[in-house]
């Protein structure tokens, strides 16, 4: 019976989504066994600086890809907004199972909704891509830094001057925790989504020949095409999760993949959008990042990367 060593961060969120693929996974094929080895990622250590300042989003998955390709162990599971578009060669994506929900939540002191904060208040976000698209909407209302676990900013709401925080609501959702604490869940109209926002990436190495057996068994076709299509925008884009960009794809009646697509400034004050369909998912996030660059989003994320850089 073969053994698969599962490395994962050990957040509360990250152990979550480990246990629920392993369980699935035994459950459509009892003759493997699972181990879980605990992860301490560069990302989890830094917690009082910007992200975007140490390196950004790949700091969380790194570490526990170096161990991958050290055979120390097979597979991961990330939040697939983590991945960094690029993957070390010798892995995969084996697997991108269904996605849980895609949107941002907005969970707010007395359950008072977006459009009904008042004038100045204090909305608690590490993201630029959600800055901007709140900025873009209510240039009224104050963004101000906030870092931790999804635990930690539900406590920083409660303790500190925050009247509002956005988190993402799959997280919430694989907690447990989601019907509890939303005010809102906010459409991707108001507040676009990261690319891959809600979906999981199960990554292995390539030449893993009979786990990628088994993660086949486990992918869901829509979500694979959709997350691809987001991907392949966030590549051409040269994004990383330091600059204000989204993407969130659905499927249509046809089974065409219908890509929006979003670079903005992280004050809000510009926001450029596009909308393809298409059938190839590569195709449509290409054509997707084409079009923005088109519209001068390749520049505004340079500008936004430079001014990261000299902060
Ligand atoms: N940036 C951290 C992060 N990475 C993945 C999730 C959970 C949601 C998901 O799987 O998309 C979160 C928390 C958040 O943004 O609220």
């Amino acid at each position: 019976m073969r053994k698969i060593i599962v490395g994962s961060r050990r957040s509360k969120l990250a152990l979550t989504q480990t246990n629920w693929v392993i369980n699935q996974l035994k459950a459509l094929d009892p003759s493997f066994e699972f181990e879980v080895k605990e992860i301490v990622t560069k990302g989890d250590r830094i917690l009082d600086v910007t992200l975007s300042k140490v390196g950004g989003k790949g700091l969380f998955v790194k570490e526990i890809e170096q161990a991958m390709l050290d055979k120390e162990i097979d597979m991961a599971v990330h939040s697939m907004k983590d991945m960094p578009a690029v993957l070390p060669d010798g892995l995969v994506i084996g697997c991108i199972p269904e996605r849980e929900d895609h949107r941002d939540a907005l969970i707010s002191k007395n359950h008072i909704r977006f459009d009904d904060l008042k004038p100045g208040a204090i909305v608690g976000t590490s993201s630029l891509r959600r800055a901007a698209q709140l900025l873009a909407r209510r240039p009224d209302i104050e963004i101000k830094w906030i870092r931790g676990n999804i635990d930690t900013r539900l406590e920083k709401l409660e303790t500190e001057e925050y009247d509002a925080i956005i988190l993402a609501a799959a997280g919430l959702s694989r907690l447990g925790w989601a019907s509890d604490v939303v005010t809102e869940f906010l459409d991707p109209d108001i507040c676009l989504p990261a690319i891959g926002q809600g979906a999981l990436s199960i990554e292995c190495r390539g030449d893993d020949e009979e786990l990628l057996g088994l993660l086949k068994k486990f992918t869901c076709e829509k979500t694979d095409a959709t997350v691809r299509a987001e991907r392949a925008f966030l590549h051409k884009m040269e994004g990383g999760c330091q600059v204000p960009i989204a993407g969130f794809a659905e499927l249509n009646d046809k089974d065409q993949v219908v890509l929006t697509a979003l670079v903005g400034s992280p004050d809000g004050k510009i926001i450029y959008k596009e909308q393809i369909t298409g059938i190839n998912p590569e195709e449509v996030g290409i054509a997707a990042a084409n079009s923005l660059i088109k519209l001068g989003g390749k520049e505004l994320i340079d500008q936004v990367k430079a001014e990261m850089e000299g902060k």
